[in-house]
């Protein structure tokens, strides 16, 4: 049973998809007013998973409870207590984004005076075009409006901010904030690490149908991997030597990069050996997991031309993590045997 404390749980949750399993037993729990967010590669559940919390489709094995109720039973009364934005969102395009928001009203149930349109302006949202002549970022804010617009106990939120600018999506996050705030659950899923980073209390990352890594956001270590890219005024052996004396690096690839054009030889004596390394340029690319300050400083040996750290996508830092048995059946898929929705 969920407690007043949990606001979703689940219990050996199963979906297959004819042969192939798409959620593997999978026990959640998402306290009562906290930002829970699920991570993942493309393919590993998350959609499948969310879509069962609504009861658009049917799980094959395995119990959920949502606002403590059991979702294949509650019907309608439970659904207008949530509010939803799906990963694919389908809209009528002949109808205004106000007409889209009206419907949506009658069906979540009461909406107060003004809000879709207070939304609306935060998000930038122009409610009097066409949905169908919208850019996919300004569809997807009809998408945001509606699901937020009547204050719903617990919202659902499959990869809100695909399309979204980085502006826009700042906004987004603060309204998440605010409605944890004002009491609501969050349930958000994302193939964007740092999205999740920022505003989620828990997380747990799905992978294959299954939860490999969860617990508080800043309890995890795949925000530690990341993608290093330098140029170094340095012969390659050397910058290859170098990085023989750092710990957990992965994916090293170390290659002559021409010469320094602005490294200038002095003409009026025979350049010393430091003149002449310091002329060579080599290009570094590597995969580091953890503490980042003793690469720093080993680069730094060095005289650093150019340096570029970034997040590497989800995909290779569960990969880096949990090994490719952790991916490797969540990109499979079966076209075979699609199946209808119910
Ligand atoms: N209707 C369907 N019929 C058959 N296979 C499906 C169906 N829907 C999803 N799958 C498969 O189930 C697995 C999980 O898909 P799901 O959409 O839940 O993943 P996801 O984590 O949401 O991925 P993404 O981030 O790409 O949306 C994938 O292998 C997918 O191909």
């Amino acid at each position: 049973m969920t407690t007043a404390s949990t606001a979703v749980a689940t219990h050996g949750l199963r979906k297959h998809y004819g042969k192939h399993e798409a959620v593997r037993g999978l026990d959640l729990r998402v306290a009562t007013g906290s930002i829970f967010g699920l991570i993942g590669p493309n393919g590993a559940g998350k959609t499948t998973t969310l879509r069962m919390l609504l009861d658009i489709i049917r799980p094959t094995a395995g119990s959920i409870e949502v606002l403590g109720a059991n979702p294949t039973a509650a019907g309608a009364d439970l659904r207008r207590r949530i509010g939803y934005i799906p990963g694919e969102l389908r809209l009528v395009g002949k109808m205004t984004g106000r007409q889209t928001l009206d419907f949506y009203a009658e069906v979540s149930g009461p909406v107060a005076r003004g809000r879709p349109e207070e939304l609306a302006e935060r998000l930038g949202l122009d409610l009097t075009r066409q949905v169908g002549t919208l850019s996919k970022g300004n569809k997807q804010k009809v998408g945001i409006v509606q699901a937020f617009m009547h204050a719903p106990e617990l919202l659902i939120l499959d990869e809100p901010t695909s399309g979204l600018d980085p502006l826009v999506q700042r906004e987004f996050l603060a309204l998440v904030r605010e409605a944890r705030e004002a009491g609501a659950t969050v349930l958000l899923s994302s193939h964007v690490l740092s999205e999740i980073q920022q505003a989620a209390d828990d997380v747990a990352v799905l992978a294959a149908g299954t939860v490999v890594a969860e617990g508080d956001v800043s309890s995890l270590r795949l925000g530690a991997v990341r993608r290093v890219r330098a140029t170094l005024a340095a012969p390659a052996e050397q910058v290859t030597a170098l990085l023989g004396g750092v710990p957990h690096l992965s994916e090293v690839e170390v290659a002559p990069d021409g010469a320094a054009p602005e490294a200038a030889t002095p003409t009026s004596q025979q350049p010393t050996s430091q003149q002449l390394t310091s002329q060579q340029l080599t290009s570094v690319t590597l995969t580091v997991q953890g503490e980042i300050d003793p690469l720093v400083k080993a680069l730094a040996t060095t005289s650093v031309r150019d340096l570029a750290i970034e997040e590497p996508d989800l995909e290779e830092s569960v990969l880096a993590l949990y090994g490719p048995g952790a991916t490797s059946t969540a990109t499979t898929t079966n076209t075979a045997s699609k199946e209808a929705d119910r």
